[in-house]
Order: structure tokens, then C-alpha cells, then sequence
């Protein structure tokens, strides 16, 4: 019998507690990335109630939608509603946008903010698009070629299917980690990725840029 999202969010923050744990034991401070949407709320909920040295964690995003942080579709909002949040509420979030009116104006302090966190990662977590997106890694992007093959940390994105520009990390700093984690759920999803595995076409499915190295699969209907 396939587990519960709610099972399945559970056994996502106790993996991603033990990587920040281990870290943490030969490091000062570690780096936990995280996806935004609608599918992390479980996972960040039960992650925010574990028994972490937080004050040692950083925070920050895969991408961001180009919004003000109070606004509904900003992940940051999402991030501090669900995440920082009980004991969890200790770490120190890092947003990935800043006053400028553009990401295409904001990318240079956005980077300059996230070099003087602790890189590699600890952790990715990576959620997908039933289009195949990753962060903001959209097939319809005319900036997915550069988010795929620059080696600046981030990178600013227009898409046709997206309401809002974003800013996401770039596929060499999301790489730059060794656990990486894919947390969806549903059937759909669960097709979308058997395609992504099934051929090597990234531009037409940007999660194929994860799938050949090690990645963790959180998947429940
Ligand atoms: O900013 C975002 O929306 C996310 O970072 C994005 O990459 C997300 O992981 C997928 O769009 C899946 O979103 P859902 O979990 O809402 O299906």
C-alpha cells in the first residue's frame, strides 16, 4: 500500500534533518535549498518541528517569483509561514529577491547575498512542473539555455506560462551538493517523470538536468 503525503512529508524532513545533522558535526553552518509551490507545506511543517542546532542552518530558495514577499504567490511568504517556524523559526532565511523592480536588476546583490552562505548545499529539495520545470527551469523559458549552462549562481526568468519574471538558482549552483532530493506527489507527476527518465532531451524536460545523479525520489499519490 503506497503512503500518505503526510507519511511521505515525515520520511522528506527526517532525511533532510540527518543530512543538516551530519553536516553540522563537521561544519559551523549548513545550507538547506528548498522549492516553493504547493506541494513542501507538509514537508516544511514537519521539518520546522525537528530538534535542530537551527541557529546554524541557512535557508534559502531554488527560485523565487519576482514579488513582494507579502504577496499570495511569493515562496518566501510560503518559506516563513510554514518553515521558519517553531524551532525551525532560529535558522536565518535568505530571500532571493531584493527592492530592485526587475530580477534582471536584482541578480548581482542576489548573488553577492547568497556567496557568503555555506556552499555546497547540505540539501536541495527540488519540486517539478507538470510541464517537467524544476525551480524556475521552465521548457518555455527563453532563458533555460543560460540557467542550464552558466556557471553564475543565478540567473533571471521570463516564461510565457508564468504570470510573474523570476530569479532562480542557476543548474550549476543547484548541483553544487550532494543530496538532492525530487518531492512530488500525484499521478501525473508521476508520469511526467517516467518520461523525463525514459529520454535525454533536457530543454524539453529541465528535471532531466538531476536524473543522472544521485537523487533522492519523495513521491506519494
Ligand atoms: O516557485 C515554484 O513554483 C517552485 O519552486 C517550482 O519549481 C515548484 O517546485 C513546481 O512548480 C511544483 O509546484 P507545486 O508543488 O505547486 O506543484
Amino acid at each position: 500500500m503506497s503512503q500518505s503525503r503526510e507519511q511521505l512529508a515525515r520520511q522528506l524532513a527526517e532525511a533532510v534533518a540527518e543530512a543538516l545533522r551530519a553536516d553540522l558535526a563537521e561544519r559551523e553552518r549548513a545550507l538547506l535549498v528548498v522549492s516553493g509551490g504547493s506541494t513542501p507545506v507538509p514537508f516544511f511543517e514537519a521539518l520546522a518541528a525537528m530538534d535542530l542546532p537551527w541557529s546554524r542552518v541557512d535557508v534559502t530558495l531554488a527560485d523565487e517569483r519576482w514579488v513582494a514577499e507579502d504577496a499570495d504567490d511569493s515562496n518566501a511568504r510560503l518559506v516563513r509561514a510554514h518553515l521558519m517556524q517553531g524551532p525551525a523559526a532560529a535558522a536565518t532565511f535568505v530571500p532571493l529577491t531584493s527592492a530592485a523592480a526587475t530580477p534582471e536588476e536584482g541578480v548581482t546583490e542576489v548573488s553577492e547575498r547568497l556567496a557568503a552562505l555555506t556552499w555546497p548545499a547540505s540539501v536541495v529539495i527540488l519540486g517539478m512542473g507538470g510541464d517537467g520545470h524544476t525551480a524556475s527551469l521552465f521548457p518555455d523559458s527563453q532563458e533555460l539555455g543560460l540557467a542550464l549552462s552558466t556557471a553564475d549562481s543565478v540567473v533571471a526568468v521570463r516564461t510565457p506560462s508564468q504570470p510573474q519574471p523570476r530569479i532562480t538558482l542557476s543548474a550549476d549552483r543547484l548541483h553544487r551538493c550532494p543530496r538532492h532530493f525530487l518531492h512530488i506527489t500525484g499521478e501525473e507527476k508521476r508520469t511526467v517523470l517516467g518520461r523525463a527518465l525514459a529520454g535525454d532531451d533536457t530543454r524539453a524536460l529541465p528535471i532531466r538536468a538531476f536524473l543522472a545523479g544521485p537523487l533522492g525520489i519523495y513521491w506519494a499519490p
